[in-house]
């Protein structure tokens, strides 16, 4: 009865304030999808066929394995390799660029940004999806209008992590519904939601499609009165097409093929039963009877119009405006939008702000505690260069190990919200960086006030503030060093890789060193400029004993003092030629450098070039030799 009133609710309902999309109607033919592990190539789709029109909902049901996803997931255009048959939009081969402009996937997961609340996100959204060509007021409206129809109005508060898993899908549709899109897959919607909440989601998704858009989801087992409201039902069995027609099309197809559905029995049930093989296997009679796909016959087949009072509405009456698929807002409303929303979750993680305070300090502690006044000190020289050294290597480390374990995970979300064009990469990646740079600075500040003061350092505002600077950059530079490791890795291949790579960097900083200015072979020269953490020693060195530093204290009880000198120690240490300024300069050139790498090897997680996967094809190759040799 509720789910019911709500349906009324929703057909009266509206979405009037939708942009306009032109219609788009999806077609396949002979789809077939392959996936190779290791020597073993398995045919997931086996050369089906298929039209989703505009207007329409369409359902794809099939047994679990059957291969749905597989298909939305190829129709979407988020699975091309392997791919093979032809995909077509309004009866012109399909352009996957220009497609992806014009399609929105939901995904099985809800993959939502953490740490902000229903309002937030739709807002946030709205600002990236509708463009600042449509006023605020007008956005607040198609926002209360979606949030209306997904009863996401008690949840408007509430941060997306707490949401229930209901409340969470319907969050994702109401994100992807904003600019309206011409197709939207929705890869199955009403897993987790309850009767009423999967009634008023499917029927929200009808009004949709008759508004023109063409909209396809994978179901599990619908219900019998949430099957009839599909205008078309689009069966999968073992990866072929076993039935496709109208919701009240499959019984009447089932009693031709000797297959009478029991009366009191859910058609989409027993249809999908019998796919999966549990009444014998009538699998291949069904494929040949619908020409596995090609087969129009049941297309039309009595349609139960009980939604009659949802005509297609043509939220397009009055031609469709002509539209470009650029991305709605400008790049800089994205970085402000993005960097608003990456600030937000920042200062809203507390605990790991804590955590990162708590692990400032005590690092700061536990080093301060062991160079304890070492700074002025002769006798002590070479533990002071420890003590630069280990500055370093926690500048390199704490801010990388962070990123490495999280970054992973936010790749999966930006490739969602990058896959339906919410954005650009460029705003996101200048966002990802800005927003980072202040926390990175203040928590190493935390850091640097414990320990430089503790170990004596010479209180001279220029040293202090050059020793700050280098330490700050190479806690940047780890930064995005993490960010270029981890946006091309899973987290346990980050957390293994940071770690690995930063070996051989620690290794060439103080590679030579002590050995005065003897020439070394130029390979190692070279190889010894490679490494950020070569700079970043030499600033600090040159900081705390540059010229003009006077002799330092030997004190009384040691009879003789090797490094009072700082000059002697600077150029036994090989850096009696070095300039300030070039290693911050090159410093300042490797935190370019990271950053174009992270942007280009992120770029190339989310869409890679031919490259990029002639690389992927190359691995493979060399993995299926390696496993053959076993
Ligand atoms: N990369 C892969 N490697 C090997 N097998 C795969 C791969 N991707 C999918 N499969 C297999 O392809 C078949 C179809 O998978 P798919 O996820 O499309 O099924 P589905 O019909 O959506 O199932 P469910 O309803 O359980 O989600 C499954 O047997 C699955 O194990």
């Amino acid at each position: 009865m509720e789910a019911a009133g709500a349906s009324t609710a929703l057909g009266r309902a509206h979405l009037s304030h939708l942009p306009q999309r032109p219609p788009v109607n999806l077609g396949f033919q002979d789809l077939t999808y392959t996936v190779t592990n290791g020597k073993v190539a398995k045919i997931i789709l086996r050369g089906i066929n298929g039209e989703f029109r505009s207007g329409q909902l369409t359902a794809i049901l099939g047994p679990s394995g059957a291969g749905k996803s597989t298909l939305l997931n190829v129709l979407a255009g988020y699975k091309v390799n392997g791919a093979s048959g032809i995909i077509s939009t309004n009866g012109e081969q399909r352009n996957l660029r220009q497609f992806r402009k014009l399609s929105r996937y939901i995904m099985q997961e809800d993959l939502l940004q953490p740490l902000i609340t229903v309002r937030e996100a739709m807002i946030m959204a709205a600002d990236l999806k509708l463009g600042s060509a449509i006023p605020k007021q007008r956005k607040a409206v198609i926002v209360e209008e979606i949030v209306q129809l997904l009863r996401l109005d008690k949840a408007w508060d509430t941060s997306s992590e707490r949401l229930s898993g209901g409340e969470r899908k319907r969050l994702s549709i109401a994100l992807e519904l904003l600019n309206n899109p011409p197709v939207i897959f929705l890869d199955e919607p009403t897993t987790g939601l309850d009767d009423v909440a999967s009634s008023t989601c499917v029927s929200l998704l009808k009004r949709v499609a008759r508004g023109g858009r063409t909209v396809v989801c994978s179901l599990h087992t619908p219900s019998a009165r949430l099957f009839s409201v599909f205008d078309h039902v689009y069966v999968v069995a073992d990866g072929r097409c076993a039935y496709q027609g109208t919701a009240s099309g499959v019984v009447p197809f089932l009693n031709e093929l000797q297959l009478p559905c029991p009366k009191t029995y859910n058609p989409a049930d027993f249809v999908i039963e019998v796919s999966s093989g549990e009444y014998g296997s009538h699998v291949d009679r069904m494929v040949a009877a619908v020409d596995n796909g090609k087969c129009q016959r049941w297309r039309d087949y009595e349609v139960d119009d009980r939604y009659e009072e949802m005509e297609i509405e043509q939220l397009n009456t009055g031609g469709v405006q002509k539209h470009t698929y650029r991305y709605e807002s400008t790049a800089s409303t994205q970085f402000v939008v993005l960097l608003k929303r990456m600030l937000l979750q920042t200062v809203r993680n507390r605990d790991y702000l804590w955590l990162r305070v708590g692990l400032h300090l005590f690092l700061g502690v536990i080093i301060a505690m062991l160079f304890y006044r070492i700074g002025f000190d002769a006798s002590k020289t070479i533990f002071n260069f420890g003590f630069c050294y280990a500055c370093i290597i926690a500048m390199l480390y704490v801010p990388m190990m962070p990123i490495l374990l999280a970054f992973p995970k936010e790749v999966q979300l930006i490739r969602r919200e990058y896959f339906n064009r919410w954005y650009g990469l460029k705003p996101y990646y200048a966002a990802l960086v800005i927003s980072r740079t202040p926390a990175t600075i203040f928590f190493s500040l935390i850091y640097l006030s414990i320990v430089y003061p503790l170990t004596s350092q010479p209180m001279e505002m220029s040293r202090i503030l050059m020793f700050i600077s280098v330490c700050i950059l190479v806690a940047l530079i780890s930064e995005s060093m993490g960010t270029a490791i981890s946006s091309s890795l899973s987290v346990v291949n980050s957390v293994f890789m940071g770690p690995v790579l930063s070996v051989p960097l620690m290794l060439l900083a103080v590679y030579g060193m002590g050995s005065g200015d003897q020439p070394l072979p130029i390979l190692w020269k070279l190889a010894r400029y490679c490494s950020f953490m070569r700079y970043g020693l030499e600033g600090l060195v040159v900081a705390i004993y540059g010229p003009p530093r006077g002799d330092l204290i030997c004190p009384d009880h040691v009879d003789y003092c090797e490094y009072k000198n700082p000059n002697y120690f600077i150029k036994l240490m090989g850096m009696s030629g070095v300039s300030f300024w070039v290693d911050i300069g090159m410093l300042f050139l490797m935190l370019v450098a990271t950053h174009a790498a992270g942007y280009y090897l992120l770029r190339q997680r989310l869409s890679p070039n031919y490259a990029f996967r002639a690389i992927k094809v190359i691995g493979r190759f060399v993995k299926t030799k390696i496993s053959l040799s076993h």
